[in-house]
């Protein structure tokens, strides 16, 4: 039975967690810990977590008699906290993460939460999200709908505690879906990263190009409409979270990041021939879909 969970990383998808976790009616204690005290405060403030850990000792210590522990905190602190954890944790007790990318995350966990001595490693990433992060943005709701994609080495059956975990996963009213994990972060490229490249190029660029003529400014954020906002609004995510993304998925994200730039290169050379047409036909039938 799970009883004591224990969050490190309490900004938004932490503290999302624990106010599913609460929704859902879990009964039990939530301990948070996370670097920065504003967010510490703000997810005690709603909810999301009823112990403040201070200190990192403090936490491994709690982290030592907890039924589960999830990692929320950007992909290479995740890695950080993995070796931390890996020496207290024991058979019987979870240890999942919420991080975006996955292939360095499942083989760290294949080496460090190996064998009868170990606790159970879940590698774990809910497809829902923000633009902005940190616990005051926190939903209880934010998982409803969405995937939770989990990276699960092949070879072994799925520990009691982890079946528990899952079934917690579908009270969020999300659906896990297991993928091996270098498959994972190269669908994740495609489906997540490049969107967020891609906003972020088109908000840097308006930016730069606008950003320090104030009558120019005002004439785009007075005419700008929804297609404006949409296709910038990943401008907002934080550098913190992506940072990590680029460097733990560098190769399956630049892949991307170059098919998308011959198609803007054949978009530009192709202005004025039926070449456009058939673009706009490629992309009306992927919409279709969605
Ligand atoms: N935002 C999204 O859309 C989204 C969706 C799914 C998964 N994720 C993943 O979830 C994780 C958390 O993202 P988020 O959106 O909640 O970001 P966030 O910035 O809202 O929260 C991350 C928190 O981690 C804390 N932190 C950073 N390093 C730490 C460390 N070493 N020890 C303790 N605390 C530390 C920060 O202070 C921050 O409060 C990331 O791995 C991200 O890739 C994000
Ligand atoms: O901000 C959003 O709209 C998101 O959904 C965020 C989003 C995504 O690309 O789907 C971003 C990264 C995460 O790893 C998962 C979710």
């Amino acid at each position: 039975m799970i009883q004591r969970i224990v969050i490190i990383g309490t900004g938004l998808i932490g503290a999302s967690t624990g106010l599913a976790l609460r929704a859902a009616k879990f009964t039990g204690t939530i301990a948070g810990f996370d670097a920065s005290g504003t967010e510490l405060a703000a997810a005690l403030e709603n909810g999301a977590i009823d112990t403040v850990l201070h200190s990192r000792a403090e936490t491994i210590t709690a982290c030592e008699s907890a039924s589960v522990v999830i990692l929320a905190v950007p992909v290479l602190a995740i890695l950080d906290w993995m070796h931390l954890l890996a020496p207290v944790l024991k058979p019987g007790q979870l240890i999942t993460d919420v991080g975006s990318t996955k292939l360095q995350i499942t083989d760290a966990a294949t080496r460090l939460f190996a064998g009868v001595q170990a606790a159970t490693f879940l590698p774990g990433h809910p497809m829902a999200g923000k633009e902005s992060g940190g616990a005051a943005l926190a939903e209880a709701t934010l998982f409803h709908n969405a995937m939770w994609l989990c990276t699960p080495p092949t070879e072994r059956e799925p520990s009691a505690i982890e079946q528990e975990w899952r079934s917690w996963i579908a009270k969020f009213g999300a659906r896990t879906l297991d993928l091996e994990a270098a498959h994972h972060d190269e669908l994740c490229a495609w489906v997540s990263h490049l969107p967020q490249m891609l906003s972020t190029a088109l908000a840097a660029l308006l930016e730069d190009t606008f950003g320090n003529d104030p009558a120019r400014r005002a004439e785009i954020d007075a005419i700008g409409g929804r297609a404006l906002r949409e296709m910038t609004r990943l401008g907002a995510s934080p550098y913190s979270m992506w940072r990590d993304v680029a460097l733990s998925n560098t190769d399956p994200v630049a892949a991307t990041l170059l098919a998308l730039e011959q198609r803007l290169q054949h978009i530009r050379e192709n202005l004025k021939t039926p070449e456009l047409r058939e673009e706009f036909l490629l992309a009306n039938k992927f919409r279709e879909r969605r």
